[in-house]
This record gives structure tokens, C-alpha cells and sequence, in this order.
């Protein structure tokens, strides 16, 4: 489209231009992104953005390494970019070309037709799934063993057959395949940055003189298809039969039923290994360190996890009674976003209702192919959803029956992508909940580092980990 095409849509449009960010003349931006860079390297990112948010609006555009993205986070315009205006959005190339060398496409990569037949295969799955069932004080870094819980609980409902990495000792295949999956997903950021106009041409001569090397990223890449191809064959013709003679359900049996080919079946299941695995684990590992900072709410949870199961196993049903379990972890993924912000391209020249012009209220023209982003860290935070104690940790809120965020708290996404597993994690992290609090009668902070920091990989979670001593019930004072 031409300019003057794009002026006259926007005319007709009403749209006025979003205030913008700093030197919206440079072509790279370089005050943003060395802005950016410091604020990366402080572990203060996030915290960035929510002051540009802020300052600027909740509205505007900014240029960086030859890109201008309007960023926003006005619940309209992400209900727009999701749902009313769904399909004058796509992630675009970017994401497969980012994520594809890891994953190939699949749900979380396809765009169009692709990602309809996919989300169709991976759907069913997420209906009928409920959690299995699997004991001094106690000092650990829960953290990485929440890593290795759930893709262990990942392993065993995507393949039928747990990689047991939370047993396996170091050098075992579980855990080779473990660190490659965490390395290539660490170094994804990167293959990210060289994606940007301004430095494609950089990262081009840079592929001509690594052509025939291959890069750590590649081997971690190889790693994780070969030990994941050793797992599909059979792991589609084992282990049917859940404990206690039903059939259990298994995600590679289902879409084996569909298609039989080795390449797609690995696709399709690290795609959803990607979106289920990290996630959750995430989700607990900042659930812990708040509860680890907060004995009033650990208090509080013992009282109800006794009055509700005392002290038997939770089953899915009684996971659900339990309000204040929810309550916590709707707070933890408002305050703790794991996927903190997310993007969507323009497929054709469109508005978005809000953010053009001085205040903010007229529709923001967005050009076809460009970039819009959402900041979720941001929007949880705004006193105009949350009250004037939008930044505290109360799960108590989540009580209030007039507080309605809408499109305003969207840690699962929303409309036609809105995340499939979320009932299936929610589940999980509950479980996990209540177990930990069946099993011992106090967490404490065993880390130095009081405020939350942040380490922002494709989730986001505590940079510190999250360190607790935890006091055994039975244990003599
Ligand atoms: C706390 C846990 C989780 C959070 C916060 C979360 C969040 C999200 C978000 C924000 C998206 C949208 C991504 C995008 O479109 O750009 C998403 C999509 C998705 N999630 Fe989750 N997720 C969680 C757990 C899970 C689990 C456990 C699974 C499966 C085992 C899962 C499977 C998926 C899939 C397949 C999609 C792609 C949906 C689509 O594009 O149609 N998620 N999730």
C-alpha cells in the first residue's frame, strides 16, 4: 500500500496518529534500544515498560532497529488484535522463523488453516486430561524441580510415558534432553533480535561464514528431535492402561489416529511441549517465592486444604471447591504474567479503537504488516483495573464481585487462541499446591533477594530462583 492509500484508509477510518516514543525519526531507534539494552541487563525490563506505559500512555508507537510498533495495553485494542479483529492479525512469519528450528510448525507457529487443524488435533485433549497422582527441614531451590515436575507430567500426557526427570541422575537422557530443550529456548531470544530489519543483513553475512559449523543452538536443536523421535514409536502403541484399568489419554495416541507421519507427530508435540511445559512451572515457581514471603496466605491455605480434604489426596473435583486456591494463583499469573507481553502483525490495513490523538480516545490506524504489541505486565498492574493497590499481592480481590478486569487480565491470552491447557495447568498448579501444603507446615524465604526480579526467557519467572526452607508437619519443634 502506498502512503497516501494508508492516509486516505485512515481518514476514513477517524484515525488520528498515537503519541510516540522518542526520535521517531531515526530509523533504528537507538535511544530505545540502548534504553532497552541497560534495562535488559539490570533485569529491570519489565519494570521499563510499565514506566514508558506510564509517561507515555497506554497507547503509542515507537521505532527500533528499522521497526515501528505501536504498543499498547488498552484492553480494547487487545480484544480487538484477538477477537473482533482476529482476522486482521497473524503472528506472521517471524514466530515459525524464531521458533521453528526448535519446534516446527505447529499450534503455536501456524497461522491461517494450519493453526486451525492443528489446534483442532490438540483441543480433545485438554477436555478429558485430569492430573495423575504420584514425601529435618527441608532446603531446596524449587525452582528447577518444578522445571523438571512438569516436564515430566508433560512427557506423560503428550507421549504416554514420563521422562522421570525429577529421578534421573546428571548425564541420563532425560536430562540431556532437558537442558537442550532450556538452552535452545534461552538462545531463541537471540534468533529473535537478528529477525529485526536492521540487523537481517548482519545476521545474513553472519549465516554465510557459520554455514558449515554448527552452532551450539543446532546441536541443542538436534538433541531434542533425536531423544523425542526415540520416544514416539513406541510410546504410540504403550501403555494404555492408566492405573486402576481405565484408558488413559494420551495426546500422541490421539493424533496418531490422524496422521502417522514421524515428522508432524514431532512437531505437533513439541509445539505443545513448548506452550504446556515452562509455563506452569513458572506459574508455581513465582507462586512459591511470594508464599515463601507470606505467611498469613500459607496460614490461610493450611486452613482450608485441611477443612477440605483432610489430609487425603485431592481429586480434580475437590481441586475446584477450593476458591482461595484459585484466588492464589489468578493473583500469581496477574502480578506474575508468565508470558508478559505478546505480539500480533497487522495482515491488512486496520484500526485499532483507542490511543490516536492527544487524549488517547481515537482509533489508531495500524498499517498492514506492522507489529503490535501487547504488554500484559503492564495492563495487570493499572490502579484504573486493579484499585489503588494494584501492585500488592492480594488474592483476597479476586472475592470482590465488582472486580470485572475483562480483556484487562489476560495471562491465558483470550479469544479464538486463547491458551488450551489452561484448565489443565490451573489443575496442576493446584495440585502441587495442596500437596506442598499437606506436606509440610511452614515455607520460609531462604534467599537474600526480597523483591522479585525477573528472568525473561519465552516465560518469565523469578531470576533467583525460588529458595524456601520447608518445615515437615510431623517434625519436633
Ligand atoms: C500457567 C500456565 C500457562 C500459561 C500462563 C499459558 C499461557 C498461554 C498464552 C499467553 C498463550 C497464547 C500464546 C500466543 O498465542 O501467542 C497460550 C497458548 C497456548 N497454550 Fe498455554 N499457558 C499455560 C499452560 C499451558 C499448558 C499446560 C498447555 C498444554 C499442555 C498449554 C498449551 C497451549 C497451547 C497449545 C497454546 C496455543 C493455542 C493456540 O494458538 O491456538 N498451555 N498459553
Amino acid at each position: 500500500k502506498t502512503r497516501w492509500q494508508n492516509q486516505t484508509f485512515a481518514t476514513a477510518h477517524g484515525c488520528l496518529p498515537a503519541p510516540r516514543y522518542q526520535q521517531p525519526e531515526t530509523i533504528l531507534g537507538v535511544q530505545n534500544v540502548v534504553e532497552a539494552a541497560r534495562a535488559w541487563k539490570a533485569n529491570t525490563w519489565l519494570e521499563m515498560w510499565y514506566h514508558r506505559f506510564t509517561t507515555i500512555g497506554p497507547t503509542f508507537q515507537a521505532s527500533s532497529l528499522g521497526r515501528t510498533t505501536i504498543f499498547t495495553i488498552d484492553p480494547e485494542n487487545v480484544k480487538a488484535v484477538l477477537a473482533t479483529k482476529f482476522k486482521h492479525f497473524d503472528l506472521g512469519p517471524r514466530r515459525m522463523k524464531i521458533l521453528g528450528p526448535l519446534t516446527g510448525p505447529g499450534i503455536f507457529t501456524n497461522d491461517g488453516t494450519s493453526w486451525e487443524h492443528s489446534r483442532s488435533l490438540v483441543r480433545p485433549t485438554f477436555t478429558k486430561v485430569q492430573p495423575d497422582r504420584r514425601s529435618g527441614s527441608v532446603e531446596a531451590d524449587l525452582q528447577p524441580l518444578f522445571f523438571r515436575l512438569t516436564l515430566d507430567s508433560a512427557t506423560e500426557l503428550l507421549l504416554g510415558r514420563s521422562f522421570g526427570s525429577l529421578l534421573s541422575p546428571p548425564g541420563s537422557n532425560a536430562l540431556r534432553f532437558m537442558h537442550a530443550f532450556d538452552y535452545a529456548q534461552c538462545r531463541i531470544h537471540v534468533h529473535g533480535l537478528r529477525e529485526s530489519p536492521a540487523l537481517r543483513p548482519f545476521a545474513w553475512i553472519q549465516s554465510l561464514f557459520a554455514a558449515k559449523k554448527k552452532s551450539k543452538f543446532d546441536e541443542a536443536c538436534e538433541t531434542v528431535h533425536r531423544t523425542l523421535d526415540g520416544s514416539l514409536p513406541s510410546s504410540s502403541r504403550e501403555e494404555k492402561e492408566a492405573p486402576g484399568g481405565k484408558e488413559k489419554y494420551v495426546f500422541l495416541h490421539e493424533i496418531a489416529n490422524e496422521t502417522r507421519d514421524p515428522l508432524q507427530l514431532r512437531h505437533e508435540t513439541l509445539n505443545l511441549l513448548l506452550a504446556g511445559r515452562d509455563t506452569t512451572a513458572a506459574l508455581l515457581s513465582n507462586t512459591f517465592f511470594v508464599l515463601a514471603r507470606r505467611p498469613d496466605i500459607w496460614a490461610r491455605l493450611r486452613s482450608e486444604i485441611d477443612q477440605t480434604f483432610e489430609g487425603s489426596i485431592p481429586d480434580y473435583d475437590g481441586l475446584r471447591t477450593v476458591k482461595y486456591i484459585r484466588n492464589l494463583l489468578n493473583e500469581s499469573l496477574r502480578l506474575y504474567p508468565v508470558v508478559p507481553w505478546n505480539s500480533r502483525i497487522a495482515t491488512e490495513n486496520t484500526t485499532l479503537p483507542h490511543g490516536g490523538g492527544p487524549d488517547g480516545r481515537s482509533p489508531v490506524f495500524v498499517r498492514a504488516g506492522q507489529l503490535v504489541n501487547y504488554h500484559l505486565w503492564s495492563m495487570h498492574r493499572m490502579p484504573e483495573h486493579f484499585g489503588p493497590d494494584s501492585h500488592v499481592f492480594n488474592p483476597d480481590r479476586w472475592d470482590d464481585s465488582t472486580l470485572r478486569p475483562g480483556w484487562a487480565c489476560i495471562p491465558f491470552n483470550g479469544g479464538p487462541p486463547i491458551c488450551v491447557g489452561q484448565q489443565y495447568a490451573l489443575t496442576q498448579a493446584a495440585y502441587v499446591v495442596v500437596r506442598l501444603v499437606q506436606q509440610f507446615e511452614s515455607i520460609e524465604c531462604h534467599d537474600a533477594s526480597t523483591p522479585w526480579s525477573e528472568h525473561v526467557g519465552l516465560v518469565t519467572s523469578s531470576r533467583t530462583g525460588t529458595k524456601v526452607s520447608l518445615r515437615p508437619r510431623n517434625m519436633p519443634r
